[in-house]
């Protein structure tokens, strides 16, 4: 079953001063996507892509200008009190009470969440066990995204919306958060998340969609949106013999000594290279070959966006 469905969302934010009608700005345009019961899903793109304007919707902080969002089942903002008990939400900015101790925080928490485990329990789960008596405002920045991580798990939600989980953690904190995601994966619970580490989300995503300009551009599981992009192949150009002679079909870029090539069937343009290196007797030293990386998808993505921003914006200046 779907625990999330989102079917041609779009939110705009009015222009101060104005409402309804034209002007303002639209964040959100025409985003579908679903999310399966106990898969963790993550929502990628550059700043200002609409992933927290989307979240938002689904989180039922904001009401969408059109396009349906169903959360369990239910519309999270006109059926929130059904939905609002089963979720949890992690916001980019918790903003509690800094003068408050950790566990005080957390007890005042669960005594406003409907079904809530024990405070304790969920600050032992994210490694704040140790730290239930410091000030809030004592905490470092990875330890304040832990404390606001245990405050959306102190409901035992079914639904996790986590908003930048690891922003401002080391690489050990952020470890840490990915096995106690994957951990709450495995009891069922289902979870959506917006990053902007992708190696974090080529880790742990079951499936993906990537954001640019308010549009969803690629999605699929992790494999699937990297396996649209080409590989690469890369070598030492051996000494004696020229860059044209190489056998790769593929324009071949060479920067000082190393050739690089971008290629969408890795495996005969590697036999293709290493075969022809036998026949003229040549090692071809540091030779690697490689899938794209999410990162490098990514990177790819994004600038081909900016591309067409920019052509959309030259063709606008020409009909001016
Ligand atoms: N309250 C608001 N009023 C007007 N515009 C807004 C408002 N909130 C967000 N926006 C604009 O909507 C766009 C999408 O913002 P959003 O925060 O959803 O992006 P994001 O993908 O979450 O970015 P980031 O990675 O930086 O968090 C941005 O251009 C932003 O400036």
């Amino acid at each position: 079953m779907e625990a999330i469905e989102v079917e041609g969302l779009r939110r705009r934010y009015e222009a101060a001063g104005r409402s309804g009608g034209g002007g303002g700005f639209e964040a959100v345009r025409e985003v579908s996507f679903s999310v399966r019961e106990g898969e963790i899903f993550a929502l990628l793109g550059t700043n200002g892509a609409g992933k927290t304007s989307t979240v938002e919707v689904l989180e039922g902080l904001a009401r969408p200008n059109a396009g349906t969002v169903r959360v369990l089942g239910f519309d999270p903002f006109t059926e929130r009190a059904y939905v609002r008990p089963r979720t949890g939400v992690m916001l980019q900015e918790g903003g509690f009470p800094s003068e408050l101790t950790v566990a005080e925080t957390a007890t005042m928490w669960a005594g406003v969440t409907s079904e809530a485990g024990p405070p304790g329990e969920a600050l032992e789960r994210v490694g704040l066990g140790g730290r239930a008596d410091v000030r809030v405002k004592q905490l470092s920045g990875g330890e304040r995204r832990r404390l606001d991580l245990a405050l959306a798990l102190i409901g035992r939600p079914e639904v996790l919306f986590l908003d930048e989980p690891t922003t401002g953690m080391d690489p050990e904190g952020r470890q840490e958060v990915a096995e106690l995601v994957r951990g709450l994966r495995a009891e069922g619970t289902t979870v959506l998340l917006t990053t902007h580490y992708l190696e974090e989300a080529e880790q742990l995503a079951d499936r993906l969609a990537i954001m640019q300009a308010g549009r969803i551009v690629a999605t699929g599981t992790p494999e699937q949106v990297v396996a649209e992009r080409p590989s690469r192949i890369s070598f030492r150009l051996p000494a004696g013999v020229a860059a044209e002679r190489l056998p790769l079909g593929v324009p071949a870029a060479v920067q000082g000594r190393t050739v690089s090539v971008r290629t969408r069937e890795l495996q005969s343009a590697l036999t293709e290279l290493l075969l022809w290196a036998r026949e003229s007797g040549v090692t071809l030293e540091n030779l690697q070959a490689r899938s794209a990386s999410l990162e490098e998808a990514f990177l790819e993505i994004a600038q081909a966006g900016d591309r067409a921003d920019a052509g959309v914006a030259e063709r606008k200046e020409a009909r001016a």
